[in-house]
């Protein structure tokens, strides 16, 4: 008997929740053409007053068994709802964005295609500080068929007494080296007015982790013909990375690689900490390609290869890391840098790895 009235009382209780349903769906519809109507009007869609008012006269109209203020809370969700529903409509497709463009954004440099099926590599010194530190690398990897190169010659240090690097200097061996050895040169770029200048020297611009958010920086990296690798910031969330891309990419530039560095947490085993589902969430909310600066994210020799390993089996379709060719004595990076021989073991696992 107990168990019949039960079935009764959920059956009724079903039947509501589609009424209920019904009730939100159409509720919904007149909130959004009242969105529609405010917005041409120019008035803000939120209205406390009004909400106010709606609450008062229901309040009034309660009889339980439900309280005040649950029926004061489940309305005012009822409105928040209603307000986003609102805005949704108002959310500009971005145009970095998986749903604007579908297929992946291959970016093109010297022959090498970054976003495509094969994963690929960007070596190189922290920093130019020399022809002969340079071109020692450079040598090194281009015995072993590889093609992108990285090199810092403009250096945005924490401390302004730390070596700033060799500016034009260093951008000019660079060059010299990179049509030494066909070699593609990326290299980063610090300020706006140094862009244009630049395309003579890199294939590709660096636009560096602190600089995420330097939008004039971004914007005149997007008004140039020339591929730009774009670092996560230190501490940008994904959103605020997607956005920084969308300002280069609505100037009108859509050859974008962006770079998982790894961010700032308590964590402090590691320099950084590598959010390797990044890549994933980017690959998914974005076409553009997304590879790995294992360096920066770990700052340890000993986690270069796990991580690469960890960034390619998720997805990322490239891993970037420093090669110097005495590390001890390099002017930036000295812990984290990979002598020679250890650049050597370290692709030669990586590479054997992922022909398996
Ligand atoms: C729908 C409106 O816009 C918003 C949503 C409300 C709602 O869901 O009832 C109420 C006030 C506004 O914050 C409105 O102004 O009527």
């Amino acid at each position: 008997m107990t168990k019949e009235r039960m079935e009764q009382l959920r059956e009724q209780i079903d039947e509501i929740n589609f009424k209920i349903l019904d009730l939100m769906n159409e509720r919904g519809y007149l909130a959004k053409e009242i969105g529609v109507l405010k917005k041409a009007q120019g008035i803000n869609r939120y209205d406390p007053v009004r909400e106010r008012k709606m609450l008062d006269r229901l309040i009034q109209h309660n009889d339980g068994p439900f309280d005040n203020g649950t029926i004061e809370h489940i309305f005012k969700e009822i409105f928040k709802a209603s307000l986003e529903l609102q805005e949704i409509d108002d959310h500009k497709t971005l145009l970095v964005s998986r749903e604007n463009k579908n297929e992946n954004t291959v970016v093109r440099v010297k022959g090498v295609r970054i976003g495509d099926e094969q994963p690929q590599f960007i070596f190189g010194p922290c920093s130019v500080e020399s022809y002969e530190q340079t071109r020692a690398v450079a040598k090194r990897m281009k015995e072993k068929g590889l093609k992108l190169f990285r090199g810092g010659a403009f250096k945005p240090r924490t401390s302004p007494y730390d070596f700033q690097g060799l500016g034009w200097e260093g951008l000019k061996i660079l060059k010299e080296i990179g049509e030494e050895f066909n070699l593609a040169i990326v290299s980063e770029i610090v300020h706006p007015s140094h862009i244009e200048k630049a395309l003579e020297y890199v294939d590709v611009i660096q636009i560096g982790a602190r600089n995420m958010q330097n939008f004039e920086l971004l914007k005149e990296a997007g008004r140039v013909k020339k591929p730009v690798l774009l670092k996560r910031g230190m501490s940008a969330t994904i959103e605020e990375f997607m956005l920084a891309a969308e300002y280069i990419v609505s100037k009108g530039n859509e050859e974008i690689i962006l770079c998982e560095r790894g961010i700032r947490t308590y964590e402090r085993a590691t320099r950084n900490t590598l959010d390797i589902t990044s890549v994933p969430i980017l690959k998914k909310e974005t076409h553009l390609p997304v590879i790995v600066d294992v360096t920066h994210s770990t700052g340890r020799r000993d986690l270069l290869l796990p991580a690469s390993k960890a960034a390619l089996a998720i997805g990322a379709d490239g891993i970037m890391a420093e090669v110097h060719p005495d590390p001890a004595v390099a002017l930036s990076d000295a812990r984290q840098q990979m002598d020679l021989d250890q650049f050597d073991s370290f692709f030669e696992q990586l590479i054997s790895n992922e022909r398996n």
